[in-house]
């Protein structure tokens, strides 16, 4: 009971501190999904994930886990409700992951002065080893280099870029917003349609193919693009197929600069994969620990967050979506993969009928998409969907089969960016 009263006491308390960094100290907060609070640097300098604090700016961050660590020392102000933790620590690897950005960007430099192109830099690493957050610091350090990053998020579970589902990249002009995230003005999307890709490893490849040659051919226009280089965000998925997929995506993405974070068995299994090839350097990282572990419904929960996010934006930039609604006719709803590769007459006896990934399906508009996330894809005709990227999503509300109409969630009114839509097995309970 008395652990009871704490906890409810605790989820009540407002704070309003301030807290004195040290050289090279973090201060780690750890916020649930329900809490927001408020930071504000008062005194020297610091940064969150590679993203200066403006001295004086208060900032809100809601749900988020995060540390404000400063190069120099600083004072720091946190007002709201008192987080889930909040500690500050002296040891972090932060020194050696700024030794390996000085490295990058030499290698940038190198680039520019003789035409070629920059670092292709991947995280590679399990779940909750800090990929996300390395790529993001890494990315944000280049750009206060000057430097102009495309980051490129493979992880199809979270989306750090678009909705879940997605392989997505973006060009990096400026610090990502530490409330908004990365900025969703230009990020080129396929949609996979599966927070996983063991429901079409296939099809995952082709669409990480797709987005390395539409990368490569923006580097070949632009040589300080070309020069920054890509800085890569990857699945937690490590083991077996997961390995191999990892390895596709580094050959695909033509990836350089491998960071290993956590695991020495990676790092060997790795190392090795690539030893004959002068031009890939391997680099192990420490794991900070300050990086949070999330449980399955953590990640379900955040998935849900990134869809509310797209339609809704965030507490410092709300979005209006609209409901629309269509005729169900009027929907060209394709589905990919699942069909048959080819028929079992052709093949020899005893073989399997092996489902094409790649295959697309009309589905007529079905009660069986209420709730799905729909990527509204860019094609000029059905046959490009599987080659071309998406422009947006639509979440679907409700289908009355009776009256033939299909209730939706749009980000904006009107007419939909393109005729065909996408479908896979992401969903929401969004309203
Ligand atoms: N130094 C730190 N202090 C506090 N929190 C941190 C720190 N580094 C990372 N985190 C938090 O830990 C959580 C997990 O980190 P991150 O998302 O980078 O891991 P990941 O390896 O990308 O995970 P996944 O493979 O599941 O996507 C995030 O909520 C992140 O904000």
């Amino acid at each position: 009971m008395d652990d009871l009263d704490d906890h409810e006491e605790n989820a009540q308390k407002e704070i309003d501190e301030c807290h004195a960094l040290k050289k090279h100290q973090e201060l780690r907060i750890e916020c649930s999904s329900t809490e927001s609070f408020l930071i504000r640097l008062d005194e020297g300098t610091a940064e969150i994930f590679g993203a200066e604090l403006h001295r004086g700016v208060s900032i809100n961050v809601a749900g988020q886990k995060l540390a404000v660590f400063t190069w120099q020392g600083c004072k720091i102000h946190v007002k709201g409700k008192k987080p889930e933790s909040m500690y500050i620590v002296s040891e972090t690897p932060m020194i050696s992951y700024m030794n390996a950005h000085t490295i990058l960007n030499n290698k940038r430099k190198a680039a520019l002065d003789s035409g070629k192109r920059g670092p292709h830099c991947i995280f590679l690493g399990p779940t909750d080893c800090g990929k996300s957050t390395m790529s993001r610091m890494f990315c944000n350090w280049a750009v206060r280099s000057g430097w102009e990053p495309m980051v490129v998020d493979l992880d199809v579970g979270q989306g750090s870029i678009s909705a879940p589902g997605c392989v997505a990249a973006t060009p990096i002009e400026s610090p990502v917003d530490i409330e908004e995230g990365y900025p969703l003005e230009m990020p080129l999307v396929y949609f996979l349609g599966h927070a996983t890709p063991s429901d079409n490893p296939e099809l995952y490849k082709f669409l990480v193919d797709r987005l390395a040659g539409l990368l490569q051919r923006r580097a070949e226009a632009d040589p300080k693009a070309a020069a920054s280089g890509l800085i890569i965000n990857t699945l937690g998925w490590i083991e077996g197929l997961g390995y191999e997929l990892q390895i596709h995506s580094i050959l695909s993405l033509k990836a350089d600069n491998i960071f290993v974070l956590e695991q020495d068995r990676l790092y060997s299994q790795v190392s090795a994969e690539f030893k004959d090839k002068k031009e890939v350097e391997v680099i192990k990282l420490i794991k900070s620990g300050g990086v949070v572990k999330r449980e399955k419904e953590d990640r379900r929960q955040s998935r849900e967050q990134r869809i509310h996010d797209y339609f809704y934006g965030t507490a410092s930039n709300p979005l209006v979506p609209v409901t629309q609604t269509a005729r169900a006719d009027q929907l060209m709803v394709y589905r990919i993969g699942g069909g048959p590769r080819a028929p079992s007459s052709t093949l020899p006896i005893g073989a399997q009928s092996v489902a094409d990934p790649l295959r697309l399906t009309n589905l007529p508009a079905s009660a069986e998409l209420s709730q799905s996330l729909l990527a509204v894809s860019h094609a000029p005709s059905a046959d490009q969907i599987l080659s071309t990227n998406i422009a947006g999503f639509i979440l679907v509300k409700d289908v009355d089969a009776a009256r033939g109409t299909v209730t939706y969630l749009s980000p904006s009114p009107g007419n939909l960016p393109g005729r065909y839509l996408v479908t896979g097995s992401i969903r929401s309970s969004l309203n």
